[in-house]
């Protein structure tokens, strides 16, 4: 097979910095341009950071697929900007691997029916880290067997997004197994507001947003006499990369939109 071409839209971006260095240290991948809402029109090189990488910056992400030939899209940005990058890739015949969280279920009800008319491949990873991919895996194993579920999840303090990405599949994971049931005590009452955080279908999710953080979910399960936690922990970024790369190789090979890494992991 020749090179994949690539397109990264949020370079200068935490995760999306990794993703340039993941392109630019695989041998099949091709890094052809970048798609940032700053520095139209110039080179990644003069961003710092980026010595050397003489790639084309373009902020009009259609002009970049009608002047390039790129046959994936990265999307590591925001949830406002994502679904338009992706909607737009799809529409020009690339490929979506699509990091940033934050899409609605009509987002996904929209994007899944634009891949089958067109036929076309897309993966969409809540969360690229195999450990936080099996992370979710247990919890829906565990989910069966227990009812009541809080989730817990927590990261640095710059996220745009609560709950995050991660925690809003867990819950779904585990929603399709667990018999639907409302948590707590049926008088319960918030002191405080948000005491008892969000809801999805009884269950309960918390998100703490402190500096230092990174990114980590525990899941926690109770039923009588005993607790089950499952916990994930990312202490650095690199630890999405594998996942990166795993859902680049697929989208190549797939003709329908793929939400969750769980789905592609063998
Ligand atoms: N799936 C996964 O495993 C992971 C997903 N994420 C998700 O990925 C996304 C990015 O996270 P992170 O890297 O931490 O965030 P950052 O804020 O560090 O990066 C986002 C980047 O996108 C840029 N940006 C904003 N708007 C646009 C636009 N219209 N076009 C192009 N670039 C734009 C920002 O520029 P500027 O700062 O100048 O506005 C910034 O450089 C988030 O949604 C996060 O939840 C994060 C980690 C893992
Ligand atoms: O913003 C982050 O950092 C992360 N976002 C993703 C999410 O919302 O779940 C994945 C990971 O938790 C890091």
């Amino acid at each position: 097979m020749g090179k994949i071409n690539v397109v990264i839209a949020g370079p200068r971006g935490r995760m999306g910095r990794e993703a340039v260095k993941l392109v630019q240290q695989t041998e099949n991948y091709h890094l052809i341009a970048v798609v940032d809402h700053k520095y139209d029109g110039r080179l990644l090189s003069e961003v710092e950071g980026f010595f050397g990488l003489e790639i084309p910056i373009y902020s009009d992400i259609a002009k970049c697929f009608r002047e390039t030939k790129a046959d994936v899209l990265i999307d590591l940005t925001t949830p406002e900007h994502g679904m338009f990058h992706t909607k737009t890739a799809l529409e020009y015949g690339v490929r979506p691997v699509v990091g940033t969280t934050g899409f609605s279920k009509e987002n996904l009800l929209e994007l899944n029916s634009i891949c089958r008319e067109k036929e076309i491949g897309c993966i969409i990873a809540p969360n690229f880290a195999i450990g936080a991919v099996l992370m979710m895996k247990f919890a829906q194993m565990a989910g069966k067997y227990f009812n009541d579920v809080e989730i817990i999840e927590l990261h640095h303090d710059q996220k745009l997004d609560a709950p995050s990405g991660t925690a809003v599949k867990t819950a779904e994971m585990i929603a399709d197994v667990r018999k639907v049931k409302k948590q707590g005590h049926p008088d319960e009452k918030e002191v405080i507001t948000g005491a008892r955080g969000a809801e999805y279908e009884g269950m309960h999710i918390h998100s703490v947003r402190l500096p230092g953080l990174i990114a980590h979910q525990q899941v926690m399960f109770g039923s009588e006499g005993q607790t089950l936690s499952i916990r994930h922990d990312s202490y650095n970024r690199q630890s999405f990369m594998s996942g990166v790369k795993l859902a680049l190789d697929t989208v190549l090979k797939i003709d329908t939109l793929v939400y969750g890494l769980e789905n592609i992991l063998e």
